[in-house]
């Protein structure tokens, strides 16, 4: 199994085929109003139909009500949900039982004992999302801030969690940070911008090869 790549935060037809054309396995689509991301109700149906069978299609959310759970579902039709807000273990759970999909958590790791959060997420839900913690600024979106978290933090993780990796990375880092974390599968979405919320095809893929490339030289 090659390692996973999702592209987060894609707004546009254009840059959502770049990532589908390069080979991304997962596309992620905001739905949060602050983020530069963000995109419609209308706007995600859109995108996602053009790339219905072609990769998983992710809609990230943050502390959604269950109407704008509802909402997202119905219009975008995800293969995945992201939950990427101050989500309890419980609503978690509650909230992939009334999806009835896959729901994967995201969770802040800036110190060793923020491991520990992880093992109430463990059993109720498909995916874990490691991420950098946002900064302490009141601008601040709770995540797509293009920083990341010393990954050496990950060497305490219990090894049988897979994971995904996210948080700063590019195409630049990624290769390291892929032979420090072994990852099932990394993340990202400033990494591959020219400026907020601006993907560039060309970062996009460069980052997919580095992370294959990366990868495979692991697996040697
Ligand atoms: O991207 C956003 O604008 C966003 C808004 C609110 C919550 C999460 C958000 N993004 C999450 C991600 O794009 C990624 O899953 C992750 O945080 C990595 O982002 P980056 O460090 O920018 O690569």
């Amino acid at each position: 199994m090659d390692i996973l790549v999702k592209i987060c935060g894609l707004s546009t037809p254009e840059t959502l085929e770049a990532a589908l054309g390069a080979g991304a396995d997962f596309v992620g689509f905001v739905r949060y109003p602050k983020s530069p991301r963000h995109v419609s109700l209308d706007l995600g149906h859109k995108l996602s139909l053009q790339a219905r069978g072609r990769a998983r299609r992710v809609v990230l959310l943050v502390d959604p009500t269950d109407e704008a759970i509802a909402q997202a579902v119905e219009a975008i039709n995800p293969d995945l949900i992201q939950l990427h807000g101050s989500e309890s273990p419980q609503r978690v759970a509650e909230i992939r039982s009334m999806v009835k999909r896959p729901v994967m958590k995201a969770v802040g790791i800036a110190e060793p004992s923020d491991l520990q959060a992880l093992t109430p997420y463990a059993d109720g839900v498909d995916h874990i999302l490691l991420d950098a913690k946002p900064p302490r600024t009141g601008q601040a979106l709770p995540g797509g801030n293009g920083i990341s978290f010393d990954w050496r933090l990950l060497d305490g993780l219990d090894r049988k969690l897979s994971f995904m990796l996210s948080g700063g990375l590019n195409p630049d880092n990624v290769a390291e940070a892929i032979r420090l974390t072994k990852p099932k599968a990394v993340d990202v979405s400033s990494g591959v911008e020219s400026g907020p919320g601006l993907k560039d095809p060309a970062r996009i893929e460069a980052f997919i090869r580095a992370a294959r490339t990366a990868f495979a030289a692991a697996r040697h």
